[in-house]
């Protein structure tokens, strides 16, 4: 077969998928440990772009906490986590602010955009994307203050929605303020979690650095390609700190309304791609969250 009817036959295949997701929103979590080099960084952008090109509505939601440490190293000032959160003074805050969205959100912005003119950057403190409530975390059994981090208490649409009406990929940096204006640093999962829900998008799909959900983290044997939400609350408190926010996000969207939380390998160019295109029996891309674990 040419490489022309090899293509033709790929995205034919492809069409139950792209017929479930048009006109659907789909919330992207692309996390900093799986930003690992730039080749990556451009096949993520391209694979939004051609999502939106097929008539699907994705929304960019970007962590960055390497990227974060990288820079308060560099400033002298200290990076150090509490159960899974930064702990965020005042000062670690104008960090978090400047890196996420002057550094991080720029970059994704502007690999979309060099496709057209799609890519808008916002944050939590726009339009009253995002409000927060401080959090405390548990520590050693103790709920422990860690400073200027959130939860999100209330989540405002109208700019999103305004973004995908007008046909742009919306890249959400997640800090958002209280109800007195202050800013609160907020974990991208959680971010991404809520938001996902606010939308009633029909998937969450989150990039990260691992093949998927360990259920028996770290055998390697424990790889898990579905599982339903009861199931994911009983595992909850047996995980490891990176995988808590994450999957602590996939069990509110599903709960929800969203129909599926996907966590996948970033590492893998083009894994939105793989995973949202897939077949629907094929679970061979990253480990999938339904409420129901009979739903596919
Ligand atoms: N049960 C588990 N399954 C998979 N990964 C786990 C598990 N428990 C802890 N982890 C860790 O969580 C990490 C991913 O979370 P995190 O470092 O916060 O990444 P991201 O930047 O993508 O949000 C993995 O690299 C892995 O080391
Ligand atoms: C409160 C808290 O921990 N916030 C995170 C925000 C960035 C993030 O979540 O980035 P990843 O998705 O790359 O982990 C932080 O400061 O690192």
């Amino acid at each position: 077969m040419s490489a022309a009817f090899e293509r033709a036959q790929l995205l034919a295949d492809a069409l139950p998928a792209l017929q479930e997701l048009h006109g659907a929103t789909v919330v992207v979590k692309y996390g900093g440990n799986a930003m690992v080099d730039d080749e990556l960084k451009r096949a993520f952008a391209d694979d939004m772009v051609l999502l939106r090109a097929c008539g699907i509505h994705p929304v960019v939601v970007h962590g960055g906490g390497p990227q974060i440490s990288a820079m308060l190293a560099r400033v002298g000032l200290e990076g150090e986590f509490r159960g899974g959160f930064r702990v965020t003074t005042p000062e670690v805050m104008d960090i978090v602010r400047m890196v996420l969205f002057g550094q991080v959100g720029r970059e994704l912005v502007g690999l979309i955009n060099t496709h057209g003119p799609y890519a808008v950057g916002i944050t939590g403190e726009d339009a009253h994307l995002f409000t927060a409530t401080r959090r405390t975390v548990l520590v050693d059994g103790e709920q422990t203050d860690i400073g200027l981090v959130g939860d999100i208490a209330a989540v405002n649409t109208s700019a999103i929605d305004d973004l995908i009406a007008a046909g742009r990929i919306p890249v959400v940096s997640t800090i958002a303020p209280d109800r007195d204006g202050v800013a609160h640093n907020i974990n991208a999962d959680t971010a991404a979690g809520a938001l996902a829900e606010a939308l009633g998008a029909a998937r969450l799909v989150m990039l990260t650095d691992v093949p998927g959900l360990y259920t028996n983290w770290p055998d390697r044997s424990s790889l898990t390609s579905h599982l339903g939400a009861d199931a994911l609350a009983e595992l909850l408190g047996s995980l490891d700190a990176g995988m808590i926010p994450k999957m602590e996000a996939c069990l509110r969207a599903v709960r929800g309304g969203v129909f599926a939380a996907q966590v996948i390998d970033g590492r893998e160019p083009h894994a939105v791609l793989a995973r949202l295109l897939a077949a629907p029996d094929d679970e061979s891309v990253g480990t999938t969250v339904t409420v129901n674990e009979e739903d596919r």
